[in-house]
């Protein structure tokens, strides 16, 4: 690679490790998707939850740092949360043609909420933090490290492609 002058904050090397916390960030709120599957199955509740979904946008929104552009913030989050409803669709649909895969237990809903409320604050920071993606080279930096989140961690298809999904703005300015 060719070193550029610039800011330390625009090194190559710094954009792609913000992509690594980026997309890690985002894998680890993914995949919650599906303890809140499990909980929405097991006590037959809706996959849309508007109620919840407002207080999500709204507390990322607040506790975003200050200056953030708020509408970046708001479009980030929103992504999270399609993504998670595109696991957990894909997930129904599966345990209704395969009832003997369909979960019995309810994992409990509440703490994993509190565990997502934390992810999306992280995910929303570090969107908006200056220096971070965004630039020359982000789509390049987002697939090399998607691919290889999805190795590590085994995504199946669904998951990788609702992957693809969150990080659809992670680029965009
Ligand atoms: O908390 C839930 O019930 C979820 O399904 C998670 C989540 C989210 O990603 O924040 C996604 C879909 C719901 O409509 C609300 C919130």
């Amino acid at each position: 690679a060719t070193a550029t002058a610039g800011s330390a904050a625009a090194s190559p090397d710094v954009a792609a490790s913000s992509a690594t916390t980026i997309v890690t960030l985002i894998a680890d709120r993914l995949v919650l998707a599906d303890t809140v599957a499990r909980s929405k199955w097991v006590t037959r509740s809706a996959i849309d939850d508007p109620v919840r979904e407002h207080a999500v946008l709204d507390a990322a929104a607040r506790t975003a740092p200050p200056g953030a552009p708020a509408l970046r913030v708001r479009v980030v989050v929103r992504d999270q949360i399609e993504a998670s409803k595109t696991v957990q669709r894909a997930l129904f649909a599966g345990w209704s043609a395969t009832p003997r895969t369909a979960p019995r237990t309810d994992p409990d809903l509440r703490n994993v909420r509190t565990r997502i409320s934390d992810l999306t604050a992280e995910i929303a920071a570090a969107t908006v933090r200056p220096g971070t993606v965004g630039g020359i080279g982000c789509l390049a930096d987002l697939a090399s490290v998607t691919s290889r989140v999805v190795v590590d961690r085994g995504l199946d298809a669904v998951h990788t492609i609702a992957l693809v999904q969150a990080e659809r703005s992670v680029c965009s300015r």
